[in-house]
């Protein structure tokens, strides 16, 4: 294994047997290709986004990366390891944060899963402290150590949750919807962090995410994924080229209360929350009329005109292909 090939999967295949209902009595036996074929390799060091709608195929091979699941076929390797059959070596090198369920213990202060956590991995001690000291300066974790995690606020043990991920000193860690749920300061504490542990220490990150501003505030390279295969795996910014065909622009619209559709020419509504509306409007027309003919006859309080961002290059990128 060489630097370049930190992770390194070749043709991978994960394909679940399932049963389904096919009529009262009979159930058939049919095959869900979780995971068809997907090759790439991700350098250490580098901070790596791994995006897809739902089912696409992220979880599994993260969960095949991680050791849990065992591929159905191809190759894989994470830091020279096989990780299904090395499963144990390997956790001493990897940490995983879940973003949607804690591998906290739920009745004990956060401090104590730490301890456990101190034990699980043999941590040599000094390590540990330095480590513990490190992650709950940058993390903000002084106030909460003594406070059982079912009674953190989703921010606090998401926080709590990476620090656990990362008292062994992991070379890789995998993130899987870091920031769901979380409030904006909590998600910027979050990024921030990230981002640092990425650049002093060179912890190479795979970051699945359905946040695209995760994406954007922290990684420049981005794989995309859909029905188990590779779709794009390049620069956030060849991104955004892709969706250079994207046509249309948005004009979010604040009124002063909430109103029917505004009905326009050029304009179509996208969405309406209440007294804000979001406007498609063609990328080669000029704003400034609309919005003149807007104002003219809705009551306006503000708006913003938004470019298309990786959101809407991503949707077209399904849609070219037929997947919606
Ligand atoms: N244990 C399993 N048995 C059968 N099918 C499974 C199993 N795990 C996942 N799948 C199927 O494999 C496909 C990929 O699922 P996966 O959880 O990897 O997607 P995902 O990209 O992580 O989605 P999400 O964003 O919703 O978490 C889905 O069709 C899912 O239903």
């Amino acid at each position: 294994m060489v630097d370049a090939d930190f992770i390194e999967l070749d043709n991978l295949e994960k394909v679940f047997d399932v049963r389904r209902k096919a009529g009262f009595w009979r159930r058939e036996k049919s095959e869900v290709r979780a995971v068809d074929g997907i090759s790439f390799t991700v350098a250490r060091g580098e901070m790596v986004g791994y995006i897809g709608p739902n089912g696409a195929g992220k979880s599994t091979t993260i969960k095949m990366l991680t050791g849990i699941l065992t591929p159905s076929g191809g190759r894989l390797r994470v830091a020279g390891l096989d990780p299904s059959r090395e499963r144990t070596k390997l956790a001493q090198r990897i940490g995983v944060v879940f973003g949607q369920r804690t591998t906290l213990w739920w009745d004990l202060p956060l401090r104590d899963s730490y301890r456990l956590a101190h034990r699980m991995y043999r941590i040599p001690d000094a390590r540990f402290a330095e480590n513990m000291e490190r992650c709950v300066e940058l993390l903000d974790l002084a106030e909460l150590l003594e406070v059982p995690v079912r009674q953190l606020s989703l921010g606090q043990r998401m926080r709590g949750d990476i620090a656990a991920a990362l008292l062994h000193d992991p070379e890789v860690l995998y993130l899987d919807e870091p920031t769901i749920g979380l409030d904006v300061v909590s998600k910027a504490k979050v990024r921030e962090f990230l981002r640092d542990l990425n650049a002093e220490r060179g912890t190479t990150v795979l970051l699945t995410t359905h946040d695209l501003q995760d994406i954007e505030q922290l990684c420049k390279r981005v794989m995309v994924i859909d029905h188990g295969r590779l779709m794009y795996d390049g620069a956030l910014t060849g991104l955004h080229e892709v969706g250079s065909g994207v046509s249309e622009r948005m004009l979010v619209v604040d009124l002063e209360r909430e109103l029917p559709p505004i009905d326009l020419e050029l304009v179509r509504v996208v969405k309406v929350e209440g007294p804000r509306q979001w406007l498609a409007f063609p990328s080669a027309a000029s704003a400034a009329p609309i919005v003149a003919a807007i104002a003219a006859s809705y009551p306006l309080v503000d708006l913003s005109v938004r470019e298309p961002d990786i959101e809407a290059v991503i949707a077209k990128m399904y849609a070219d292909r037929g997947v919606y």
